[in-house]
């Protein structure tokens, strides 16, 4: 039986709605333009300040509102669930791995807090026996430690990642984990450009693809 993490925006579930609806509140509230739904899959990945940086960016905001800005963005951060949704075929599949035997857990660049609250408020936190966010540690992804802790926690067994952007890529590959990367997410680039084991569209393929790569491990 394998330990598999799981990144969280993006590959479990479709927040960006949330966040685009979030950043929104912040700009508009500065008197600027929001931003387009794109631009908020183009801008998530490396965790709550990077987003924030990038949003400032593109609204030609002084970095001298970085921190005050970020601390709007994460106290909207917690009740930013109510658009979000897993992926279709996420729910089947964890219910195949757990079936299976496997043990699950999460690494995501989100911050913690809204991490474990939006898997609450979609009823999917029992899945996972544990949660590492962008906050969890001094250092996140792509350095490989909260993937490492995540496997830890997990105890014994083969590791899988499973992800969807350059960041889960270049984890995984820091890592040294084989990486099944969710092409339908919020990848920015080419699938031939990033570091992967096997690339999956459906979700209802992942408890095969996993069986197929413990086979080869
Ligand atoms: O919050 C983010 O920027 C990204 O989160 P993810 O690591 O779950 O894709
Ligand atoms: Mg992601």
């Amino acid at each position: 039986m394998a330990r598999i993490v799981f990144d969280l925006d993006g590959t479990l579930i479709d927040s960006a709605p949330d966040i685009h609806g979030i950043a929104n509140e912040v700009l508009e509230q500065e008197g600027h333009e929001g931003l387009s739904l794109a631009q908020t899959h183009d801008f998530i990945g490396n965790g709550a300040a990077v987003f924030v940086t990038k949003m400032r960016g593109a609204r030609g905001i002084d970095e001298c509102e970085q921190a005050r800005l970020l601390a709007d963005f994460i106290a909207r951060y917690d009740n930013a669930v109510g658009l979000t949704l897993p992926y279709p075929g996420v729910l089947a599949a964890l219910d195949a791995l757990k079936a299976g035997g496997h043990t699950l857990g999460i690494c995501t660049n989100k911050p913690i807090r809204p991490c474990r609250l939006v898997l609450e408020h979609l009823g999917m936190d029992h899945y996972f026996d544990t949660m590492w966010g962008g906050d969890s540690l001094p250092v996140h992804k792509p350095d490989p430690a909260p993937l490492h802790a995540a496997f830890a926690a997990l105890g014994e067994g083969p590791q899988l990642y499973v992800g969807d952007s350059d960041v889960d890529a270049e984890t995984g590959h820091r890592a040294g984990v084989p990486f099944l990367l969710f092409t339908e997410g919020y990848r920015k680039c080419a699938v031939e450009d990033l570091h992967h084991a096997v690339a999956f569209d459906d979700f209802a393929d992942l408890p095969r693809l996993v069986q197929e790569l413990l086979v080869v491990a």
